[in-house]
């Protein structure tokens, strides 16, 4: 049993398409719609028929939908909503993909305030975006979580998080504010780290460009892949998080500063026993099998 019949997809880009074609290869019988603000994206979309149809509105799009799922950048689901309000149908569910969950549930639930919203996010992607960078197997083994608030009917909820299963992800609910900061540590500050230390090897003014690009090692190279994230969609997480990225920014300066102090003083003890604890963790990502990072992963599909 299918938990959905006719799915739109508003935003057509790497989390849009990839749905659209993990619906397509999972769900067949599904009648999917979709829209996309850019006219180059929507043209795109149907040459490579990524949907049954593609509107040139997003209220055309929506207008006989049971599940609409907003995949635009966090900063634009405010007004991706707004402009679907008039032609939403009563029952329909509504949900969303976005990176940050506490503001964007309150700028989507401003804009519908009569509809059923269930707020998603799916814990998978790579740092290419467009609609040809999106591939059917995105979310296979990964996390998808869901931040409804108290009042949302359980039965949506459940639809939502089937229509996940559906695509090969495994789901879990979570508050949005505790999502926010669990996200801000794991994901959006290690997208800050990477951006910022990209940025600092390129403005050093005794190292030349050729010599960063020539001698990228391990650990600069995995960072240059993540600071090549789509810079919409990262400036608005960052604004979008603000409050959750500041706390895990604040900690971490305070442990930079303690590994400065270390290092000043030849503390290797604090250094070795900091690194050992760190080796411990991944260890025991790798052995829960949660180790999509590896280098490769992203770097065969799209973009
Ligand atoms: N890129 C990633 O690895 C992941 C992204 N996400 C989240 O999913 C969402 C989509 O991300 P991506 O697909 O990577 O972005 P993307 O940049 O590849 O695609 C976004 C698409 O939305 C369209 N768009 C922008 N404003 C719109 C509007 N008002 N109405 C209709 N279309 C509009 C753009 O034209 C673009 O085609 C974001 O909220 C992001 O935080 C979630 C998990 C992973
Ligand atoms: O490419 C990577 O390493 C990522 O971390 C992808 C990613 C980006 C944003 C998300 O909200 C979830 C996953």
């Amino acid at each position: 049993m299918l938990p959905f019949a006719r799915v739109t997809i508003i935003g057509l880009g790497l989390i849009g398409s990839s749905v659209a074609r993990a619906v397509r290869a999972k769900m067949p019988t599904v009648r999917l719609m979709a829209y996309d603000a850019d006219s180059a994206v929507r043209e795109r979309a149907r040459e490579i028929d990524l949907c049954d149809d593609i509107a040139d509105a997003a209220g055309t799009a929506v207008i006989d939908a049971d599940l609409v799922l907003l995949c635009v950048p966090v900063g634009a689901m405010g007004q991706a909503a707004a402009s679907i309000a008039a032609d939403l149908p009563p029952e329909a569910i509504v949900s969303d993909t976005g990176s940050a969950k506490a503001s964007i549930a309150a700028a989507i639930r401003q804009a519908l305030p009569h509809a059923t919203v269930v707020p998603g996010h799916p814990v998978a992607g790579t740092e290419h975006s467009g609609p040809d960078a999106g591939f059917a197997s995105l979310f296979e083994g990964r996390w998808c979580i869901l931040t409804p608030d108290g009042d949302t009917d359980p039965a949506a909820v459940m639809r939502v998080s089937t229509f996940w299963e559906k695509l090969g992800a495994q789901t879990e609910i979570m508050d949005a504010r505790h999502h926010d900061l669990v996200l801000a540590v794991t994901s959006h500050v290690p997208h800050l780290i990477a951006y910022s230390i990209v940025g600092t090897a390129s403005d050093l003014e005794e190292v030349t460009q050729s010599e960063v690009i020539k001698f990228s090692a391990g650990g600069f190279r995995d960072f240059t892949r993540i600071a090549a994230s789509d810079p919409t969609m990262w400036r608005d997480v960052f604004l979008q998080n603000r409050e959750a990225v500041l706390e895990i920014l604040q900690r971490l300066t305070e442990d930079v500063t303690m590994l400065q102090r270390a290092i000043r003083w030849g503390d290797g003890d604090q250094l070795f026993d900091l690194f050992t604890r760190t080796r411990a963790i991944r260890r025991s990502i790798i052995e829960q099998g949660q180790d999509s990072a590896e280098p490769d992963f992203g770097r065969s599909h799209g973009g």
